[in-house]
């Protein structure tokens, strides 16, 4: 009988390939189509330069006085939806001020429903809070419920559904038209044309208050071309803006496709999404003015981190090797490579002198805090992470208190906002910085949408692969409730989370809308990713459409 060659059994034994959750992740969309952009920065300056004179032109039109309020407040309106608001802030507040402060309900007695919800819009959207009273003669005074006869004025309907979704806590009357003007809208939608339909289609398919900024403003472009055209100079200047900004966008797309590219994640981990471009989209939602386009890039490349890291530990590390790599991220320091999996080694390196190279430079600027915040937060999100993996590892699955103290960690959001703050330069000062670290009511109700939605759009698919940390598994439990009651319940509390979000951006604030707007912004992203399905595991329909929208047409206007 042949010597048995215990050196041979002995090395499979040991290189056995133990079992992983692997997810096969669909594939990238885009491969490396936004590698070949290269960039006229001539172009980019004539079309700055273009802009100077509309801009100014537009400017006279806001501070004029002789205009009336609501043809005023219309204008600042489109100004608004077509993403130009930070070009005029100051112009536009001054006149808000004025119009707010000579408010008064008897003034809207005989306004129409159109006119009192663009009031109502460009108020609560700019931070003042118009009340919601102004609605009320729109409601019969017996039955309470909205007088039926406004059901015919779609376009007032279609005010009022966009006006709704800028409700807070305690105003029920924008409750009941949430879904009074929904039914109503949907039921006559297909009896529309032109472009009344597509904006009633498009509000329904995602409110403006709920869509991408860059996305809602090009729509706007393309649906309210009217509304557009009352001012040639504000048609021009949107035209010119959007050309400026998509040269803007598709440079810092092909930096961070490059730089993603250069680092070699999808050979080192090929196991985990490839999603660059979708990224890049979640990360331009949270702010598309040009002076972020630094903040953008570094926000773009520490969210592709939290993706290597999310699918690690989801889809193919195991219980050891995470426990490795979560002592590894706590210690943070290159000493630990040798304690972590080989396959995860480049990651890790990557991570830290990308983390060194950003604190070194924001030292230069006197705020290396804003790196060191950043970091922070991602060593929290790993412990988060490991967490959820024990209790997945184990069976265990927590109460929904439990849960959720890990689950607005694990939601990404904290990390991410601060992140977003890295390049954003002075604005950030030491007390917006504290704010964000005292970890604020509306931070708080934007990690509670990111979680909860999640949640409900992945669960399944996360459950057929054994994960069992979700917030709906942990509601059942704790509730002794049916899936349907418990994802009915996490929908009212995103719902609440919203009204709180509305509420901390009216004035007055605690801090200025620049730091409260990636807040809002992120939890919109998180309706465009996951309001009908998980759009980013699968990203073949809305974030296909709006990168195809904003990276590959081009501005045909
Ligand atoms: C949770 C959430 C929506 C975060 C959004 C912010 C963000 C882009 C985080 C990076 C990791 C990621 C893509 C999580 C979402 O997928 P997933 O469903 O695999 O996340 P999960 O493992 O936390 O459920
Ligand atoms: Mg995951
Ligand atoms: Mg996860
Ligand atoms: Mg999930």
């Amino acid at each position: 009988m042949a010597a048995v060659d215990t050196n041979a059994t002995i090395q499979e034994k040991t290189t056995a390939e133990p079992v992983r959750p692997l997810a096969n992740f669909p594939p990238s969309v885009w491969g490396d189509r936004f590698l070949s952009f290269t960039l006229d920065n001539s172009e980019l300056e004539g079309y700055a330069k273009a802009m100077e004179a509309p801009k100014e032109e537009l400017r006279r039109l806001i501070v004029d006085q002789t205009m009336d309020s609501n043809k005023k407040l219309s204008l600042i309106y489109s100004v608004h939806r077509l993403g130009l608001t930070y070009l005029f802030l100051q112009e536009i507040e001054a006149q808000l001020d004025k119009i707010f402060k000579e408010f008064n309900l008897q003034d809207y007695d005989e306004v129409d429903l159109y006119t009192t919800s663009i009031n109502f819009q460009v108020f609560r959207h700019l931070g003042y809070k118009l009340p919601c009273d102004v609605f009320n003669k729109f409601k019969d005074n017996t039955s309470g419920a909205f007088k039926e006869d406004i059901s015919t004025d779609v376009k007032g309907m279609l005010g009022l559904y966009e006006s709704s979704q800028l409700r807070t806590r305690g105003e029920s009357i924008l409750d009941e038209a949430s879904s009074f003007t929904e039914t109503k809208l949907k039921s006559v939608v297909n009896n529309l044309e032109g472009n009344l339909a597509q904006q009633v289609l498009q509000s329904l398919r995602r409110p403006f208050h709920q869509g991408m900024p860059m996305v809602e403003a090009r729509l706007y472009f393309s649906n309210y071309s009217e509304e557009c055209a009352t001012h040639e100079c504000l048609l021009k200047l949107a035209k010119l803006h959007f050309s400026y900004l998509e040269l803007q966008q598709k440079e810092e797309l092909r930096i961070v496709s490059k730089w993603w590219k250069d680092m070699r994640f999808q050979e080192t981990t090929p196991y985990i999404r490839d999603r660059v471009p979708e990224i890049y989209l979640w990360i331009l939602g949270l702010y598309f003015e040009p002076r972020y386009s630094l903040a953008r890039i570094i926000a773009t490349k520490i969210t592709l981190f939290l993706v290597v890291l999310d699918d690690t530990y989801d889809a193919y590390a195991t219980i050891e090797e995470i426990r490795l790599l979560t002592d590894a991220i706590n210690r943070w320091d290159m000493s630990a490579m040798e304690q972590i999996p080989e396959y995860i080694r480049p990651f890790y390196k990557i991570l830290l002198d990308e983390y060194a190279e950003l604190e070194k430079q924001l030292a230069i600027e006197g705020r290396a805090k804003s790196v060191i915040a950043s970091k922070e937060a991602f060593q929290d999100i790993a412990r988060g992470y490991l967490e959820e993996a024990e209790w997945t590892n184990s069976g265990y699955v927590a109460s929904f208190p439990e849960y959720m103290k890990n689950g607005l960690i694990t939601s990404a959001y904290n990390v991410i906002s601060k992140s977003a703050l890295v390049g954003m330069g002075d604005i950030v000062s030491e007390n917006a910085l504290a704010w964000y670290e005292s970890h604020p009511k509306t931070l708080q109700a934007s990690e509670l949408i990111s979680r909860l939605q999640d949640d409900v759009m992945t669960y399944q698919f996360e459950r057929e692969r054994g994960q069992s940390a979700t917030g709906v598994d942990a509601y059942i439990k704790t509730y002794g409730v049916s899936e349907k009651e418990a994802i009915d319940e996490l929908k009212i509390m995103i719902e609440n989370a919203w009204k709180d979000i509305n509420e901390g951006c009216l004035k007055p604030r605690e801090v200025s809308m620049d730091l409260l707007a990636p807040i809002l912004n992120l939890a919109r992203m998180i309706d465009v990713v996951y309001r009908y399905d998980d759009g980013f595991t699968f990203p073949g329909k809305t974030m296909k459409e709006y990168i195809t929208l904003l990276f590959v047409g081009s501005v045909s206007m």
